[in-house]
Formats: C-alpha cells, structure tokens, sequence
C-alpha cells in the first residue's frame, strides 16, 4: 500500500534549486533510504516533508492527505514521526519518564491533579521500551546511557504517537558499526511489525545496502537513481556521481557475512 506518494517536489533557495522535481512513493513495510553527495538536496527535502520546510511546488501526499506546507505538529498529528540527528532526549530524566512525556504530549494532557506524575501512561511506557529493548533501563537518567541506547529511547519516543510514517535524519551518525547495526536491525523489525514506513537519509553505504528495501538517490537537487541495493549499486549515473567521493560502493565481508562490522 503506497503510505507517501512525493510527487514533482521542488525548492528553490533563491537561484539554487535545492530539490528539483522529485517524485517517489514509499510503501507502508518499507524502509526507505534518501542518498546522495553532500548538498544533493537531502536535508532539504526531508525537511519538506516534516513541514520544517515549505516546498516551492510539488505534492506530499501522505495516508490520503495533502501536507505539502503543513506545519510540523499537524504533520505530526497525521502519523508522521521523526528522529533527529543529535538525540533528543532529556539527560536529567529517567527513561521512562522521558516516554511518559511524549505519550503525555500525544494525549494533549498537561497534568492530572488525582494521579502521581509516576503513574501516567506508565504501562504503555514500558510497553514502548519493551519494544525497542530498553525496559530494564526503564528508571536510569537518560545521560548515563550509551549512546545506542540513548538512540532506542528516541525511538520509543517516535513510536509514543503511533506514527504510520517514520523519518529518521542520520539515525546511526556517530555511532560505532556495532551499535549502528544493531539500531538498523531494531528498525527493521519495527518496520515490520508496525507495518510502519521508514525513510532515513544516511551517509553510511555499509548501513543503507544492508538494510534499505529501498534506496533514492538525489545530486544536485535531482532524482538520479532509485531501486533496491543491487540496482542502484550498479547504476552508472549513481556511480558516476559517488566516483571520487570516497564512498564505497561494497559492504566490508564482515558486514555482508553476519551483520558486525569488526
Ligand atoms: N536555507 C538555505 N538557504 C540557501 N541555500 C540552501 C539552504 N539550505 C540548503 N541550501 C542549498 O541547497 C542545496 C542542497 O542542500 P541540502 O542541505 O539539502 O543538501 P544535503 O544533501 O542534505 O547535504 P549534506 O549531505 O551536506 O547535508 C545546497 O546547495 C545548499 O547549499
């Protein structure tokens, strides 16, 4: 089922055409990788489609609705979750109580005078962490987790408002390649069992060729290749564009055999 049908999406920061006539869909079940070369135009259109960004022209058309140009809390309230880059979570709370708000946000509730802070939306806080494997961290402050695990807790947070639509800004920078794969698999398999469709950008090629269903390549503001690994893998004008920009096209044997990297 097409969940996100992009359509001729463009935008224009005075003479430069950031993102220029982009059209794609993402299926509900997808995990969906936007690639390209620095200043290919990622960030841009990501940022058109969770609203932080108006498009010049074009259309988003999400779950049978028009948010070309919404604002980013509408966006939000029509099922389209995000993460950030820099995790976004608050270090002096516990974990729980950093689910607790977003599901407290969700909700539209500012405080309940006859229940205990503790209490609210407790079971489907731990529900959420038992899904992204963070239960029994459930009381530790936030600052003292790692940072993969910092990341889970973000995704429990995305997942708070049940979203259909999950974007996901770099979701593994600056983590090592054990942590950074085990974050994909955990995504994966959300995706999976939500039905849930996932678009990441991300510069790692190890973590999009072992992971995306999908991948969409963007240079220069332009869709120039689009399919699953092995197609855009050997695509000439992907190739051309990724020639002399150092990234490998071949997953490390170690990640291609079980998943690890070294
Ligand atoms: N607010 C802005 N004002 C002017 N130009 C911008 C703005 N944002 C992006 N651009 C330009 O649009 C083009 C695409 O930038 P964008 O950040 O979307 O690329 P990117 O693929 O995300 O790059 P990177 O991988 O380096 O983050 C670049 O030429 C950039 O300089």
């Amino acid at each position: 089922m097409t969940l996100l049908r992009v359509s001729h999406l463009a935008k224009s920061f005075g003479g430069v055409k950031a993102v220029d006539d982009v059209s794609f869909d993402l299926n509900a079940g997808q995990l969906l990788a936007l690639i390209g070369p620095n200043g290919a135009g990622k960030s841009t259109c990501f940022n058109m489609l969770n609203g932080q960004l108006k498009p010049s022209s074009g259309s988003i058309l999400f779950d049978g609705h028009e948010i070309a140009g919404k604002r980013p809390r509408d966006i939000w309230r029509l099922g389209v979750g995000r993460t950030f880059q820099i995790a976004a979570t608050f270090n002096s709370m516990t974990v729980i109580e950093n689910v607790q708000m977003a599901l407290v946000s969700r909700d539209r509730q500012l405080f309940n005078l006859w229940k205990p802070a503790s209490s609210i939306h407790a079971d489907e806080a731990i529900a959420l962490l038992e899904q992204v494997g963070m239960a029994a961290h459930a009381k530790r402050a936030c600052g003292v987790l790692a940072y993969g695990d910092v990341k889970r807790v973000e995704l429990a947070i995305a997942l708070a408002n049940k979203p259909k639509l999950l974007l996901m800004d770099e979701p593994t920078a600056g983590m090592a390649p054990k942590e950074r794969n085990d974050l994909m698999a955990l995504t994966k398999q959300l995706v999976v069992d939500h039905k849930l469709g996932v678009l990441f950008t991300e510069h790692s090629m190890d973590v999009v060729f072992a992971y995306a269903d999908k991948l969409i390549v963007l240079a220069r503001g332009k869709l120039i290749g689009e399919g699953d690994a092995e197609t855009v893998r050997n695509d000439p004008r992907v190739r051309e564009v990724y020639f002399g920009t150092g990234k490998s096209f071949t997953p490390r044997a170690s990640l291609a055999a079980d998943g690890v990297a070294p």
